[in-house]
């Protein structure tokens, strides 16, 4: 009987010492998440994620008295390829039940944006409908990271692990990830630093990885986006722009912008 990918998996955590090799055998070619988002792609169009947070350390209140499931269904309806949903609740007021909420209502995979770094959060957040799990390399060591990746896949989720650096980019070479992102800023200042596109101008002519590249945070506006894709990135992912536009679905569209075929 052939092999699947998920034995692989479980074989690449098993044997540590050659775990990087093992890993680059048994990675899934792709998962729903980037699977939609390079559709977009191939269709000529920037694939943009709107992220979707009650509210942020820099901005405050963010969604207000609006329905974070009438929000998400809207911009799905606009042609968004997944869904983010930051989780984290002291800083961004997120919930576990608004990500399920908004997983039930629509019809792509739900991304979840939060503080991971346990197995236990991975089965939480796949509980609660989520096709992609975020996994910081800011937060934890490499070996945990890598450890978690396998066991987010093994789990038939797609991990979008998340560099803010070059020398996190640099821990991570041998790992062929089919997801990756770079964060404009550094998340552990809670949005409050001056990050911006130049961290992606910065980081993404160095990836090797054959992934989907999504440039994140602080991003709001075409320029920003082409700057972004010129730099290497495949996508991005806006949520304050978006949430804070007088039209939302007329922000999605205004950013969604055709991209050169090469
Ligand atoms: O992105 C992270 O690393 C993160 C982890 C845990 C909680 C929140 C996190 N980030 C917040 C975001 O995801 C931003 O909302 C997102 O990057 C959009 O940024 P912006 O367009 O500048 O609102």
């Amino acid at each position: 009987m052939k092999e699947d990918n998920n034995s692989k998996f479980k074989k690449a955590e098993i044997n540590k010492k050659s775990m990087y090799s093992n890993i680059l055998e048994g990675i899934p070619l792709s998962g729903a998440c980037t699977k939609a988002l390079w559709k977009r792609y191939q269709e000529g169009i920037i694939p943009v994620i709107p992220d979707i947070k009650r509210k942020s350390p820099k901005e405050g209140e963010l969604l207000g008295v609006r329905d974070p499931i009438n929000y998400a269904k809207a911009l799905v309806d606009a042609g968004a390829p997944i869904i983010s949903v930051v989780t984290e609740k002291e800083h961004y007021g997120g919930s576990l039940e608004m990500l399920s909420m908004i997983a039930e209502a629509v019809s792509v995979p739900v991304l979840r944006k939060d503080f991971i770094n346990t197995r236990e959060q991975l089965v939480d957040s796949l509980r609660s409908g989520a096709g992609s799990v975020l996994l910081m390399a800011s937060i934890m060591e490499t070996e945990q990271l890598l450890k978690l990746i396998t066991q987010a896949y093994d789990l038939g989720m797609e991990p979008l692990v998340e560099i803010h650096t070059k020398k996190q980019l640099d821990a991570l070479k041998a790992c062929p990830l089919t997801f990756l992102g770079i964060n404009n800023r550094n998340i552990l200042e809670w949005e409050i630093d001056d990050g911006n596109v130049e961290t992606t101008k910065r980081i993404a002519g160095n990836i090797k990885s054959k992934g989907f590249v999504l440039s994140e945070s602080s991003i709001s506006n075409t320029e920003e986006v082409l700057t972004a894709v010129k730099a290497g990135a495949h996508g991005v992912l806006v949520g304050t722009a978006i949430l804070k536009a007088a039209d939302p679905v007329e922000m999605f569209h205004k950013l969604s912008i055709q991209r050169q075929k090469t």
